[in-house]
């Protein structure tokens, strides 16, 4: 079972992954994807989170939800964005 963690802390696990590059790491094939690549699963992650909230249940909803964070976040990374970059427009 994935220990619950937060934004920030995810954020950092996904910094030091792509700095370490472990072996068999997700994260690390879908930073050697690309832009391109990353780009179109936020739209299919996003698409997920709007179906899931119309037409199935909270939890689902929740779960795709944390799949778009996650991906958005893979995409800050292949930009070399920081935290403080996206939040000083929230
Ligand atoms: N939070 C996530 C996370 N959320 C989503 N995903 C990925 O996004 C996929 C979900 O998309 P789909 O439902 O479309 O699944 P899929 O059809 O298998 O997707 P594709 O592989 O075909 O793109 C999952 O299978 C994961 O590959 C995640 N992959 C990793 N993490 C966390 O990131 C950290 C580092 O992970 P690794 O790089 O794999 O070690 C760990 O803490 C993980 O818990």
């Amino acid at each position: 079972m994935r220990v619950s963690k937060s934004f920030e802390k995810l954020f950092a696990q996904l910094t030091e992954t792509a700095r370490t590059r472990p072996e068999g790491s997700g994260t690390v094939k879908r930073l050697d994807g690309g832009v391109h690549t990353i780009g179109k699963k936020i739209v299919e992650e996003a698409a997920e989170v709007w179906m899931a909230s119309e037409f199935q249940s909270r939890e689902e909803a929740a779960e795709e939800m944390s799949q778009l964070i996650y991906h958005v976040q893979v995409m800050m990374i292949a930009l070399g964005l920081e935290l403080e970059d996206v939040y000083r427009y929230l």
